[in-house]
């Protein structure tokens, strides 16, 4: 284990000095995208005009034979596209794949400067990113990078959430993580195929309202097989300061649920999600920005309880200096959205 002392300096000779916060800029979502179609390359500058982060993906979905032309089109994204000033990041393949060295060196090496976060799949363990953080800095030193690349874990095997807290502390270069539904289901044997989401198999069932007639009168709620998982994320990513993020949502057509799976999220206190679709954009735009009826409430506790101490009503609601915090943590949100928003602004009223 590294000294504590030691985790702020460079671990390559000449890379740039590791960051002491995160940065955390609007992170509402991270839109995928396949740089191997030129279609999709072409779109992405109105694309990153409505995204937070727009994010070149390298591993599942894109085509074994389409692995070098998506890694060379991300080269291209990186050095030829405006994107206005939204975070670049790319989603490399997985550390055993035969792809992954080359993806790492070929992005640090050509476009280190334009690309603030590597996302790191099926990491198991804080060897994972031990490994990559060093071969990143001996790249970043190099080439000559002048801000160090932050990397980004994805919980995608029961290895890795067996461990999520030593992923999240791994290194100073940790950014945040994000849920991996299906690699996850596959890795813990659940039986679903689907790409995150609820499953109609996964249920609450209420009392029957019959003793003689077990299928009289009973209610069935889905419930969210993710809830357990999202909610551990949370705790290893706040405690360590780095950012959690739900991840995809598959089934593109059905706008519903995957809002309501996003909002799930959400209220359980991640910043952001996946979009995989462009439709998606807009869901979690929505959705990872308070409601400004929350917001409103919440601007009221603040301004009610100017020392956020002691015990008030306040609409008929009990609020004190814990619920003060809760509104705190709304009202910042909302501010920093506002920031890069008119309409948003004008919905929170600032
Ligand atoms: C899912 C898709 C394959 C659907 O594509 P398509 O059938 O082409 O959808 P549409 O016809 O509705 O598309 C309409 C137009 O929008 C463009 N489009 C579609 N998706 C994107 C996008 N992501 N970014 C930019 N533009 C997009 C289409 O080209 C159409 O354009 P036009 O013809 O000009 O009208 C497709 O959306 C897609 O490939 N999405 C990304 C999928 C992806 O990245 N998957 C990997 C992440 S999820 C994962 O890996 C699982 C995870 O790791 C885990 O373990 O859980
Ligand atoms: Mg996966």
């Amino acid at each position: 284990m590294r000294h504590p002392r030691d985790f702020f300096k460079p671990l390559a000779v000449g890379a740039p000095e590791p960051v002491r916060e995160i940065p955390v800029p609007p992170s509402r979502m991270i839109h995928f995208f396949d740089p191997s179609n030129e279609k999709m390359r072409a779109k992405l500058p109105a694309i990153a005009a409505k995204a937070d982060i727009v994010l070149g993906n390298l591993e599942d979905a894109v085509p074994v034979d389409r692995k070098e032309s998506a890694r060379a089109g991300l080269v291209e994204v990186g050095k030829t596209a405006d994107l206005g000033g939204t975070p670049l990041w790319t989603r490399v393949n997985s550390l055993e794949s035969p792809w992954v060295l080359d993806d790492i060196t070929t992005l640090v090496t050509e476009i280190g400067d334009q690309l603030d976060v590597i996302m790191i799949p099926k990491v198991e363990g804080a060897e994972d990113i031990h490994y990559v953080d060093r071969l990143v800095a001996q790249l970043e030193a190099k080439a000559g990078v002048t801000r160090p690349i932050l990397l980004h874990a994805i919980l995608e095997t029961a290895q890795g959430m067996a461990n999520v807290e030593e992923i999240a502390f791994a290194s100073p270069r940790m950014q945040g993580i994000s849920l991996g539904p299906a690699d996850l289901a596959a890795s813990r044997r659940m039986k679903t195929t689907r790409v995150g989401g609820g499953h109609p198999g996964y249920v609450s069932i209420s009392d029957p309202t019959d003793a003689e007639d077990l299928e009289v009168g009973r209610v069935r709620a889905q419930q969210d097989p993710w809830h357990y998982t999202v909610a551990r994320m949370v705790d290893a990513c706040v405690s360590a300061g780095i950012l959690p993020f739900y991840g995809p949502f598959g089934d593109i057509k059905d706008t519903v649920a995957c809002e309501a799976q996003f909002r799930a999220a959400f209220i359980l206190g991640c910043v952001g999600t996946w979009s995989l679709h462009p439709v998606q954009i807009d869901i979690a735009k929505k959705v990872f920005s308070p409601d400004p009826a929350e917001v409103a409430f919440a601007k009221k506790i603040i301004e009610s309880i100017p020392d956020g101490k002691g015990v008030h009503m306040i609409d008929g609601k009990m609020q004190d200096d814990a619920s003060w915090k809760q509104a705190k943590v709304l009202v910042t949100l909302a501010e920093q959205l506002a920031q890069d928003d008119e309409e948003l602004k004008a919905a929170y009223g600032f």
